[in-house]
């Protein structure tokens, strides 16, 4: 009776102090301060969560688009004692991106990705950051980017040679098609590794990619399953279970071949990395031979050798690449494709630019050849101002931040719309409309720096960036040359949905009709 009692006072007591500690958030200075911010009526205790957490991943998306319009240009959301604050002003993401010191912490939101990515370079924070970001950036530096084009422009050809064959013309499933050929991109550049002979793995791989996705925002919806020893016990939890054995189980393979080719090659090429010569150098026979050019991997594996990570830590950094490496890619790619198939006569302007430059090089691209196409460039960051695969990004304040017209307090998680950004009227006229001519230079001089991020901006801006624009016109091109594009879905008709990348809930099909040339020399 006496223990009874005794767990009954305690459950009480605990009941209270949480009581207070929510009392003082809500209605303390630092709810005082958030609650001038407009937002959604909240309910006691749960705020605003509830209410989300009742809709559908497509109801959130378009609750978002809602919510930014109506208390433009800044809006609060609560979840419990967590304050969301959601901002879609130039002035305001300057604010909080360029600061090479502050704000520098991602929001509470990436912690749900740490059973999958752990604190690779997207989800970590501090010195470890800074120390990673540091051992990565020369991965992406010219030289290197220089001798992954060959293979990202190989894989523009093959998904061509794929297209030349397909019944009908018309694909059944552009993200699916897409999405193999950018993960296999990224596997063969960064990680050295062809997925040739994996193919059962990767499909398995691209699934699981896009379950967690859909468990994430499921996750974040519900606070009460932010523990991971109460979310296992769930079916979403077991389902996430599942997923994760399947990601990692592909990516320790990854590392596992590549560690193989070093022990065969008795770590000899590791010791260029050690010199930084690969990077600074041209080395034309390392360019020719596929297996030893230098790839991210390869840098992780030496950083091992020298004690400096272990394999977990560099399979956090390869699931983090591997995945922001080839679904971002890939979904730009599959807008790109729909808004030219909308566009011709667009496409009929990149088409004729793309095929100038090939007669000029051959009938070849290269990289040269892809520097020069500014229009497709145009059209490329036209359709991520549209549709930018990172839809928002968020950090969390580390001092007080005056916005335009409000304090926020530190500690508070602030969400950089982009999308809502990207479409802000006062900054893009007629912003739904696909106009490249929007970033031509006269265009973009007196634009607003922080108006257009789709990459982010500032310290942690996407390292990958160069390496995409790259991968996007290697792709595209080859798809131009050889292919007439013509819409079957409509892009009024998808329906988008709340993701960590922005995508659309049903298949899209595309009808790529064969340009058919005289001279077959032409045709890449
Ligand atoms: C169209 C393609 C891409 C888009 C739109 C994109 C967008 C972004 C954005 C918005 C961020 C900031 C995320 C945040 O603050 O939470 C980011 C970070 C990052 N991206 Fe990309 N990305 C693309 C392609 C790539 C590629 C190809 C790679 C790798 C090869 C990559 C690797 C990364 C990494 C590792 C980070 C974390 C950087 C850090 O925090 O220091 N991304 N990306």
């Amino acid at each position: 009776m006496a223990f009874t009692l005794m767990i009954f006072t305690l459950l009480l007591l605990c009941i209270f102090i949480m009581f207070l500690y929510h009392y003082n958030i809500r209605y303390g200075k630092y709810g005082q301060l958030i609650d001038r911010i407009p937002g959604l009526a909240t309910v006691p205790i749960f705020g605003n969560i509830l209410t989300l957490s009742n809709l559908t991943q497509e109801e959130l998306w378009q609750l978002q688009i809602t919510l930014s319009k109506n208390y433009y240009p800044i809006f609060k959301m609560w979840s419990f004692t967590i304050a969301y604050v959601v901002i879609c002003h130039p002035d305001d993401v300057q604010v909080i991106l360029s600061s090479s010191k502050q704000h520098l912490e991602k929001g509470l939101i990436y912690t749900l990705l740490h059973p999958w990515l752990r604190t690779g370079l997207l989800t970590s924070k501090g010195a470890k950051w800074q120390e990673r970001r540091k051992i990565l950036t020369p991965t992406f530096h010219f030289n290197i980017l220089k001798q992954f084009v060959d293979i990202l422009i190989e894989e523009g050809n093959r998904m061509t040679k794929f297209l030349n064959n397909i019944e009908g013309s018309i694909v059944k499933d552009l993200v699916l098609l897409i999405s193999q050929h950018t993960l296999n991109a990224i596997c063969e550049t960064s990680m050295g590794v062809s997925l040739e002979n994996m193919s059962e793995y990767e499909q398995q791989y691209r699934q699981a990619v896009h379950e967690m996705g859909e468990i994430f925002i499921y996750k974040f919806l519900r606070p009460w399953f932010y523990s991971d020893v109460i979310f296992a016990l769930t079916s979403m939890g077991r389902k996430q279970a599942k997923n994760l054995k399947i990601l990692h189980r592909f990516t320790e393979k990854i590392i596992a071949e590549r560690k193989q080719y070093h022990e065969l090659t008795d770590g000899r090429y590791l010791q260029n990395l050690e010199n930084d010569a690969a990077i600074e150098t041209d080395d034309s026979e390392m360019i020719k031979n596929k297996k030893r050019r230098l790839a991210m991997l390869d840098l992780l594996i030496a950083a091992s050798r020298n004690n400096k990570m272990n394999d977990l830590d560099i399979r956090e950094e390869i699931d983090t690449f591997m995945f922001e490496g080839h679904d971002t890619v890939a979904m730009t790619l599959c807008f790109a494709i729909l808004l030219l198939a909308e566009h011709k006569d667009i496409q009929e302007i990149a088409r004729n630019e793309v095929s100038a430059v090939m007669q000029e090089n051959g009938g070849q691209l290269t990289m040269t050849a892809l520097q020069k196409l500014p229009y497709l460039e145009r059209c490329l960051k036209e359709t991520m101002r549209l549709y930018p695969s990172v839809p928002f990004i968020t950090r969390i304040l580390s001092e007080d931040v005056k916005l335009q017209s409000y304090l926020i307090p530190s500690k508070t998680d602030v969400l950089v719309s982009i999308y809502n950004l990207h479409r802000n009227p006062n900054f893009w006229p007629n912003p739904h409309i696909f106009d490249p001519d929007r970033f031509l230079p006269e265009n973009i001089h007196n634009r607003h720096p922080f108006s257009y991020v789709p990459f982010s901006a500032g310290p942690r801006n996407c390292i990958g960036q160069r390496f995409a624009m790259l991968e996007l016109k290697a792709i595209t091109a080859p798809l131009l040359h050889n292919f007439y594009l013509e819409p079957v879905d409509y892009l009024k008709d998808l329906r988008h949905t709340m993701h960590i990348i922005n995508r659309v809930t049903q298949p899209i099909r595309v009808r790529f009709v064969p340009i058919k040339r005289m001279q077959t020399s032409e045709v890449i």
